[in-house]
Protein backbone atom coordinates (compact mmCIF):
# COMPACT_ATOMS: atom_id res chain seq x y z
CA UNK A 1 0.00 0.00 0.00
CA UNK A 2 0.96 3.44 -1.04
CA UNK A 3 1.88 5.51 2.15
CA UNK A 4 0.43 8.80 0.66
CA UNK A 5 1.90 10.73 3.65
CA UNK A 6 5.21 10.85 5.38
CA UNK A 7 5.87 12.61 8.56
CA UNK A 8 9.41 12.62 9.66
CA UNK A 9 11.19 13.71 13.01
CA UNK A 10 8.61 17.05 12.70
CA UNK A 11 9.10 19.10 15.68
CA UNK A 12 7.46 22.30 17.00
CA UNK A 13 7.85 24.40 19.94
CA UNK A 14 5.36 27.46 20.30
CA UNK A 15 8.32 29.77 21.88
CA UNK A 16 5.33 31.67 23.70
CA UNK A 17 5.36 29.97 26.69
CA UNK A 18 7.59 27.56 25.75
CA UNK A 19 4.88 24.79 24.73
CA UNK A 20 5.97 21.75 22.83
CA UNK A 21 3.30 20.44 20.16
CA UNK A 22 5.48 18.51 18.11
CA UNK A 23 8.08 16.21 19.34
CA UNK A 24 9.79 14.52 16.98
CA UNK A 25 7.00 12.99 15.50
CA UNK A 26 7.22 9.89 12.89
CA UNK A 27 4.22 8.34 10.93
CA UNK A 28 2.25 7.74 7.91
CA UNK A 29 -0.78 7.88 6.34
CA UNK A 30 -2.18 4.87 3.79
CA UNK A 31 -3.41 6.16 0.53
CA UNK A 32 -7.15 5.66 0.94
CA UNK A 33 -7.31 5.35 4.74
CA UNK A 34 -9.10 7.32 7.33
CA UNK A 35 -6.73 7.93 9.74
CA UNK A 36 -7.28 9.51 13.24
CA UNK A 37 -5.31 11.87 15.27
CA UNK A 38 -7.50 11.44 18.86
CA UNK A 39 -5.82 13.63 21.46
CA UNK A 40 -7.43 16.10 24.82
CA UNK A 41 -7.88 19.70 24.44
CA UNK A 42 -4.49 20.78 23.85
CA UNK A 43 -2.68 17.72 22.86
CA UNK A 44 -1.17 19.78 19.85
CA UNK A 45 -3.68 18.20 17.14
CA UNK A 46 -4.62 21.01 15.37
CA UNK A 47 -0.94 22.33 15.33
CA UNK A 48 0.07 19.04 13.56
CA UNK A 49 -3.09 19.18 10.83
CA UNK A 50 -1.93 23.14 10.32
CA UNK A 51 1.77 22.03 9.31
CA UNK A 52 0.51 19.48 7.30
CA UNK A 53 -1.59 21.97 5.35
CA UNK A 54 0.66 24.55 5.07
CA UNK A 55 -0.71 26.82 7.46
CA UNK A 56 1.69 26.78 10.24
CA UNK A 57 5.75 26.37 9.60
CA UNK A 58 7.17 23.32 12.03
CA UNK A 59 10.60 24.00 13.66
CA UNK A 60 12.18 20.79 11.88
CA UNK A 61 11.64 17.40 10.25
CA UNK A 62 10.22 16.58 6.79
CA UNK A 63 6.37 16.23 5.27
CA UNK A 64 5.84 14.57 2.76
CA UNK A 65 2.86 14.33 0.22
CA UNK A 66 2.31 11.86 -2.52
CA UNK A 67 6.52 11.40 -2.83
CA UNK A 68 6.44 15.41 -2.90
CA UNK A 69 8.55 17.41 0.17
CA UNK A 70 6.56 19.75 1.01
CA UNK A 71 8.25 20.51 3.88
CA UNK A 72 11.52 20.07 4.34
CA UNK A 73 14.93 22.21 5.49
CA UNK A 74 15.01 23.43 1.93
CA UNK A 75 11.22 23.48 0.71
CA UNK A 76 7.85 24.92 2.19
CA UNK A 77 5.31 25.10 -0.53
CA UNK A 78 2.20 27.41 -0.33
CA UNK A 79 -0.67 25.49 1.41
CA UNK A 80 -2.30 25.57 -2.60
CA UNK A 81 0.40 23.73 -3.71
CA UNK A 82 0.73 20.22 -1.21
CA UNK A 83 -2.36 18.88 -2.73
CA UNK A 84 -4.39 18.99 0.64
CA UNK A 85 -7.94 20.13 1.32
CA UNK A 86 -8.93 21.11 4.77
CA UNK A 87 -12.71 21.49 5.73
CA UNK A 88 -12.92 22.92 9.27
CA UNK A 89 -14.86 23.04 12.69
CA UNK A 90 -17.72 25.18 11.51
CA UNK A 91 -17.49 24.13 7.40
CA UNK A 92 -16.27 27.79 7.18
CA UNK A 93 -19.56 28.44 4.71
CA UNK A 94 -19.81 31.83 2.98
CA UNK A 95 -23.43 33.25 3.60
CA UNK A 96 -24.06 35.64 0.83
CA UNK A 97 -23.20 33.06 -1.56
CA UNK A 98 -25.15 30.48 -3.44
CA UNK A 99 -24.16 26.70 -2.47
CA UNK A 100 -22.63 25.93 -6.33
CA UNK A 101 -20.58 29.00 -5.61
CA UNK A 102 -19.54 27.76 -2.30
CA UNK A 103 -18.21 24.78 -3.66
CA UNK A 104 -16.62 26.56 -6.46
CA UNK A 105 -15.05 29.10 -4.44
CA UNK A 106 -11.19 29.58 -5.39
CA UNK A 107 -11.05 26.46 -7.36
CA UNK A 108 -10.62 26.10 -10.96
CA UNK A 109 -13.45 23.46 -11.49
CA UNK A 110 -15.75 23.05 -14.42
CA UNK A 111 -19.16 22.75 -14.62
CA UNK A 112 -18.80 18.34 -14.97
CA UNK A 113 -16.65 18.47 -12.22
CA UNK A 114 -19.34 20.80 -10.02
CA UNK A 115 -22.14 18.31 -11.48
CA UNK A 116 -19.96 15.05 -10.29
CA UNK A 117 -19.46 16.27 -6.91
CA UNK A 118 -23.11 17.86 -6.55
CA UNK A 119 -24.64 14.34 -7.42
CA UNK A 120 -21.82 12.59 -4.73
CA UNK A 121 -22.48 14.89 -2.15
CA UNK A 122 -26.21 13.94 -2.82
CA UNK A 123 -26.34 17.83 -3.25
CA UNK A 124 -28.47 17.75 -7.02
CA UNK A 125 -31.09 20.23 -6.65
CA UNK A 126 -29.79 22.14 -3.80
CA UNK A 127 -26.94 24.11 -5.68
CA UNK A 128 -29.01 27.47 -6.02
CA UNK A 129 -30.04 28.14 -2.26
CA UNK A 130 -27.95 29.69 0.48
CA UNK A 131 -26.15 27.98 3.34
CA UNK A 132 -28.67 28.79 6.00
CA UNK A 133 -31.02 27.14 3.73
CA UNK A 134 -29.94 23.94 4.09
CA UNK A 135 -29.68 21.51 7.53
CA UNK A 136 -26.55 20.89 9.21
CA UNK A 137 -26.12 17.49 7.49
CA UNK A 138 -26.07 19.31 4.24
CA UNK A 139 -23.60 21.53 5.53
CA UNK A 140 -21.48 19.53 6.40
CA UNK A 141 -21.93 17.88 2.62
CA UNK A 142 -20.98 21.28 1.19
CA UNK A 143 -18.04 21.72 2.62
CA UNK A 144 -16.85 18.29 2.04
CA UNK A 145 -17.59 18.69 -1.65
CA UNK A 146 -15.30 21.95 -1.96
CA UNK A 147 -12.78 20.49 -0.49
CA UNK A 148 -13.05 17.30 -2.99
CA UNK A 149 -13.61 19.11 -5.93
CA UNK A 150 -10.39 20.63 -5.68
CA UNK A 151 -9.02 16.74 -5.72
CA UNK A 152 -6.64 16.65 -2.88
CA UNK A 153 -4.21 14.02 -2.37
CA UNK A 154 -5.62 13.77 0.65
CA UNK A 155 -8.33 15.49 3.04
CA UNK A 156 -7.60 17.02 6.58
CA UNK A 157 -10.76 17.35 8.27
CA UNK A 158 -10.64 19.35 11.71
CA UNK A 159 -13.07 17.98 14.35
CA UNK A 160 -16.06 18.73 11.90
CA UNK A 161 -18.22 16.71 14.04
CA UNK A 162 -17.98 18.73 17.06
CA UNK A 163 -20.21 21.52 18.41
CA UNK A 164 -23.41 19.48 17.35
CA UNK A 165 -25.68 17.47 19.58
CA UNK A 166 -25.53 13.85 19.75
CA UNK A 167 -28.38 12.29 17.90
CA UNK A 168 -26.98 14.72 14.73
CA UNK A 169 -23.56 13.87 15.38
CA UNK A 170 -24.08 10.26 15.13
CA UNK A 171 -25.76 10.76 11.55
CA UNK A 172 -23.20 13.36 10.70
CA UNK A 173 -20.73 10.32 11.61
CA UNK A 174 -21.99 7.85 9.16
CA UNK A 175 -22.51 10.23 6.36
CA UNK A 176 -19.47 11.30 6.18
CA UNK A 177 -17.54 7.66 6.68
CA UNK A 178 -19.69 6.48 3.92
CA UNK A 179 -18.99 9.74 1.75
CA UNK A 180 -15.13 9.46 2.10
CA UNK A 181 -14.82 6.22 1.82
CA UNK A 182 -17.14 6.41 -1.48
CA UNK A 183 -15.14 8.76 -3.04
CA UNK A 184 -11.93 6.83 -2.01
CA UNK A 185 -10.13 9.82 -0.92
CA UNK A 186 -6.98 9.71 2.59
CA UNK A 187 -8.28 11.36 5.02
CA UNK A 188 -6.91 13.04 8.24
CA UNK A 189 -9.00 13.28 11.02
CA UNK A 190 -8.49 15.27 13.99
CA UNK A 191 -10.84 14.95 17.09
CA UNK A 192 -10.83 14.64 20.92
CA UNK A 193 -13.90 12.09 20.66
CA UNK A 194 -13.02 8.50 21.41
CA UNK A 195 -16.32 7.55 20.05
CA UNK A 196 -15.80 9.60 16.60
CA UNK A 197 -11.93 8.04 16.37
CA UNK A 198 -13.70 4.43 16.93
CA UNK A 199 -16.26 4.87 14.67
CA UNK A 200 -14.37 7.01 11.42
CA UNK A 201 -10.74 5.17 11.64
CA UNK A 202 -8.42 2.89 9.51
CA UNK A 203 -6.11 3.52 12.33
CA UNK A 204 -5.83 6.27 14.82
CA UNK A 205 -2.71 7.87 16.73
CA UNK A 206 -2.96 8.71 19.71
CA UNK A 207 -1.63 12.13 20.86
CA UNK A 208 -0.57 14.30 24.24
CA UNK A 209 2.06 16.89 24.79
CA UNK A 210 2.98 16.87 21.70
CA UNK A 211 3.74 13.51 21.37
CA UNK A 212 1.94 10.24 19.45
CA UNK A 213 2.09 7.99 22.32
CA UNK A 214 0.35 4.83 19.96
CA UNK A 215 -0.35 4.12 16.30
CA UNK A 216 -3.38 0.84 15.58
CA UNK A 217 -6.83 0.02 14.84
CA UNK A 218 -9.33 1.08 17.23
CA UNK A 219 -9.31 -2.88 18.56
CA UNK A 220 -5.31 -2.65 18.54
CA UNK A 221 -5.07 0.05 20.68
CA UNK A 222 -8.15 -0.28 23.06
CA UNK A 223 -6.97 -3.82 23.66
CA UNK A 224 -3.27 -4.00 23.80
CA UNK A 225 -2.42 0.01 25.04
CA UNK A 226 1.15 0.77 25.81
CA UNK A 227 0.73 3.08 28.78
CA UNK A 228 -2.26 3.92 31.41
CA UNK A 229 -2.27 7.12 29.70
CA UNK A 230 -3.12 5.48 26.51
CA UNK A 231 -5.77 2.55 28.53
CA UNK A 232 -7.75 5.33 30.63
CA UNK A 233 -7.89 7.51 27.53
CA UNK A 234 -9.72 4.66 25.85
CA UNK A 235 -12.49 3.21 28.47
CA UNK A 236 -12.43 2.62 31.68
CA UNK A 237 -10.36 0.71 33.67
CA UNK A 238 -9.44 -1.20 36.84
CA UNK A 239 -6.33 -1.98 39.09
CA UNK A 240 -6.77 -5.73 40.43
CA UNK A 241 -2.80 -5.72 42.28
CA UNK A 242 -0.20 -3.24 41.63
CA UNK A 243 0.50 -2.74 37.98
CA UNK A 244 -2.22 -4.86 36.90
CA UNK A 245 -5.42 -3.47 35.61
CA UNK A 246 -8.42 -5.11 33.48
CA UNK A 247 -11.01 -3.29 31.71
CA UNK A 248 -14.62 -3.69 33.00
CA UNK A 249 -15.62 -5.87 30.66
CA UNK A 250 -13.13 -8.50 31.33
CA UNK A 251 -14.44 -9.12 35.11
CA UNK A 252 -17.34 -11.13 35.41
CA UNK A 253 -19.49 -12.36 38.02
CA UNK A 254 -19.77 -16.52 37.87
CA UNK A 255 -20.73 -19.36 40.77
CA UNK A 256 -17.54 -20.90 39.33
CA UNK A 257 -15.67 -17.89 39.78
CA UNK A 258 -12.24 -17.96 42.34
CA UNK A 259 -12.71 -14.66 44.12
CA UNK A 260 -15.22 -13.50 46.17
CA UNK A 261 -16.90 -9.88 46.55
CA UNK A 262 -20.01 -8.01 47.64
CA UNK A 263 -21.85 -6.19 45.39
CA UNK A 264 -21.17 -2.39 46.64
CA UNK A 265 -23.45 -0.29 43.84
CA UNK A 266 -25.66 -0.93 40.66
CA UNK A 267 -25.99 1.62 37.90
CA UNK A 268 -28.66 1.11 35.11
CA UNK A 269 -26.94 2.08 31.48
CA UNK A 270 -29.54 1.12 29.35
CA UNK A 271 -27.49 -1.73 27.14
CA UNK A 272 -25.66 -3.02 30.38
CA UNK A 273 -25.13 -2.47 34.34
CA UNK A 274 -21.94 -0.73 35.53
CA UNK A 275 -21.35 -2.64 38.83
CA UNK A 276 -18.62 -1.84 41.56
CA UNK A 277 -17.78 -5.19 44.03
CA UNK A 278 -15.88 -4.61 47.09
CA UNK A 279 -13.52 -7.59 47.42
CA UNK A 280 -11.24 -7.69 50.33
CA UNK A 281 -8.47 -5.51 49.52
CA UNK A 282 -10.41 -3.47 46.39
CA UNK A 283 -12.87 -2.16 44.26
CA UNK A 284 -13.48 -3.55 40.87
CA UNK A 285 -15.76 -1.96 37.86
CA UNK A 286 -17.61 -4.60 36.19
CA UNK A 287 -20.39 -4.30 33.30
CA UNK A 288 -22.55 -6.81 33.25
CA UNK A 289 -25.92 -7.78 31.68
CA UNK A 290 -27.73 -9.55 34.48
CA UNK A 291 -30.94 -8.48 35.91
CA UNK A 292 -30.96 -10.28 39.01
CA UNK A 293 -28.16 -8.45 40.91
CA UNK A 294 -28.51 -6.62 44.25
CA UNK A 295 -26.91 -4.45 46.26
CA UNK A 296 -25.29 -6.02 49.26
CA UNK A 297 -25.67 -9.64 47.10
CA UNK A 298 -22.47 -11.97 47.77
CA UNK A 299 -20.88 -13.21 44.12
CA UNK A 300 -17.84 -15.05 42.79
CA UNK A 301 -16.20 -12.96 40.26
CA UNK A 302 -13.35 -14.39 37.46
CA UNK A 303 -11.37 -12.50 34.75
CA UNK A 304 -11.63 -13.15 31.31
CA UNK A 305 -8.50 -13.14 29.43
CA UNK A 306 -6.64 -9.69 29.29
CA UNK A 307 -5.05 -8.33 31.91
CA UNK A 308 -2.63 -5.49 31.34
CA UNK A 309 0.38 -4.92 32.72
CA UNK A 310 2.05 -1.27 32.94
N1 LIG B 1 0.05 30.34 17.85
C1 LIG B 1 0.28 29.85 19.07
N2 LIG B 1 1.15 30.44 19.92
C2 LIG B 1 1.42 29.92 21.14
N3 LIG B 1 0.84 28.78 21.60
C3 LIG B 1 -0.04 28.15 20.81
C4 LIG B 1 -0.37 28.64 19.50
N4 LIG B 1 -1.28 27.79 18.94
C5 LIG B 1 -1.50 26.82 19.86
N5 LIG B 1 -0.76 27.05 20.97
C6 LIG B 1 -0.71 26.19 22.16
O1 LIG B 1 -0.23 24.92 21.76
C7 LIG B 1 -0.90 23.87 22.46
C8 LIG B 1 -1.51 22.90 21.47
O2 LIG B 1 -2.56 23.57 20.76
P1 LIG B 1 -3.43 22.85 19.64
O3 LIG B 1 -4.52 23.79 19.24
O4 LIG B 1 -2.54 22.34 18.57
O5 LIG B 1 -4.02 21.61 20.46
P2 LIG B 1 -5.34 20.76 20.20
O6 LIG B 1 -5.01 19.39 20.65
O7 LIG B 1 -5.80 20.94 18.81
O8 LIG B 1 -6.35 21.42 21.18
P3 LIG B 1 -7.91 21.77 20.94
O9 LIG B 1 -8.62 20.46 20.77
O10 LIG B 1 -8.29 22.49 22.19
O11 LIG B 1 -7.94 22.64 19.71
C9 LIG B 1 -1.92 24.55 23.36
O12 LIG B 1 -1.35 24.65 24.64
C10 LIG B 1 -2.10 25.90 22.73
O13 LIG B 1 -2.44 26.86 23.72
Amino acid sequence: MKKIVQIKNLKKVFCKGNICVANDINLFINEGEIFTILGKSGSGKTTFLRMIAGLEIPDSGEIIIDDKEVFSKNNNLQPKDRGVAVVFQNYALLPHLSIASNITFGSKASKADLEDVLEKTKLKGQENKFPHELSGGQQQRVALARAIITKPKILLLDEPLSNIDTELRAHLRVELKEMIKSFGITALFITHDKEDAFYLSDRIAIMNGGDILQVGTAKNIYHNPVDLYCANFLGKITEISQNNYVRPEHIFITPNGRFNAIIKSIVFYGSFYEIILKTEKTELLIHSFDDNLEIGQNVKYDFSGEILNF
